[in-house]
């Protein structure tokens, strides 16, 4: 019988436990705050993560890893992208090797350089591994809102079993094998969504806003693609879909933080926004790469190096102009749906 336990009681936690729960599985949701998941199970609710969710009955929250992992068959983890490896760690004695782990966090690891998978492979080597990813707001997806993303791995048919599990009603999972590029979108857009929340703060209008989506898939599909992946996996809901998503406006909580900058605002007590971890190691790298990544560049300056963000505006209005695509590449046919 199949078992799935999810490893974070945050906003995305709950609500990937609370699909499995209402499609009648049992699941259990591992969190580290005693009081909030005493909280949980006792009134239905999650109120610090994701209020005014209602939570089913079959979902069960614990402390207890080995209560949480141990007869699990599927396992999400869904914390933030610089905690996997010490998570995936405090996991391992409790886990089975034979626990299928489904990643669902969107960054890269400051440190390495590496994105999720690989940071988790290199501590569970044995476990099957597939990724999460693509436009979905928790609270969306927490209120049975129709919702579709992607899910990679590298094993086509694991792509394909847990696409057609973790599927629902409202939730469409599409199958995928490029791992490396559903990561890539899902950790980029996260940046660029900073860009876009930076502009509006400022209040540079809806036509900066546009252009920022636009030269930031740019980006996104530079880097991506000198990184491995797939182009048409970055112009696909992990790509394209989600900077759009994430772009949009105030329910994205990195755009958010990208307002607060663009406003000179507080930043301390906003919540995790994870293109702030990722905006320096993924300039870091492009440069490595030769990759031209001008929005990714001002944004790390912005949060790295302490540049105004006026005067980040002003280098990127500054450069010289040039033709909007580069004649030389060949671009590649648009993938067929
Ligand atoms: N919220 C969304 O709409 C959404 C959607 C898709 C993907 N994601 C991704 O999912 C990941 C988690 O996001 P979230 O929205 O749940 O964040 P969140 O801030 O709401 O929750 C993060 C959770 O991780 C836990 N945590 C933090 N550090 C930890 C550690 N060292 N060990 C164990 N647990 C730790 C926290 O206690 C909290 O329960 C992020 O990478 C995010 O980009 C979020
Ligand atoms: O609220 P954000 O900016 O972390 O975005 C959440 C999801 O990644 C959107 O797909």
């Amino acid at each position: 019988m199949s078992r799935t336990a999810v490893v974070g009681a945050g906003a995305w936690g709950t609500a990937l436990a609370a699909l499995r729960a209402r499609d009648g599985e049992r699941v259990h949701l591992l969190g580290r705050d005693a009081a909030m998941v005493a909280e949980i199970n006792r009134t239905r609710r999650n109120p610090r993560y994701l209020p005014g969710i209602e939570l089913p009955e079959a979902l069960a929250a614990t402390v207890d890893p080995a209560e949480a992992l141990g007869h699990a068959t599927t396992v999400l983890l869904v914390t933030p992208a610089q905690t996997l490896r010490e998570v995936a760690a405090s996991l391992a004695p409790h886990l089975a090797p034979a626990a299928r782990l489904v990643l669902c966090s969107k960054g890269i690891e400051r440190a390495t350089g590496l994105f999720a998978s690989a940071v988790v492979r290199d501590t569970l080597p044995d476990n099957p591994i597939a990724v999460l990813s693509g436009p979905s707001f928790a609270d969306d997806v927490a209120r049975g809102l129709p919702t579709a993303v992607t899910l990679a791995a590298e094993d086509e048919r694991l792509a394909d079993e847990l696409a057609q599990a973790l599927s629902g009603p409202s939730f469409r999972v599409y199958a995928h094998a490029d791992v490396l590029g559903v990561e890539a979108g899902g950790a980029l857009k996260n940046v660029l969504a900073l860009a876009a929340g930076a502009a509006a703060g400022l209040g540079l209008g809806a036509s900066a806003g546009a252009a920022i989506v636009t030269r930031g898939f740019v980006e996104l599909r530079r880097l991506g693609e000198a990184l491995g992946a797939r182009p048409e996996t970055l112009m696909g809901l992990s790509g394209l879909g989600d900077l759009v998503l994430t772009c949009s406006g105030t329910q994205s909580r990195n755009f958010r933080y990208g307002l607060a900058m663009g406003r000179s605002e507080p930043l301390d007590a906003l919540p995790l926004a994870e293109g702030v971890h990722s905006a320096a190691i993924a300039r870091r790298l492009a440069r490595e790469r030769g990759i031209e990544a001008p929005i990714i560049e001002a944004v790390a300056a912005i949060l790295e190096d302490r540049m105004p963000v006026r005067e980040a505006v002003a280098s990127l209005l500054a450069r010289p102009l040039r033709r909007e695509f580069d004649e030389r590449r060949i671009e590649p046919p648009l993938p067929v749906f």
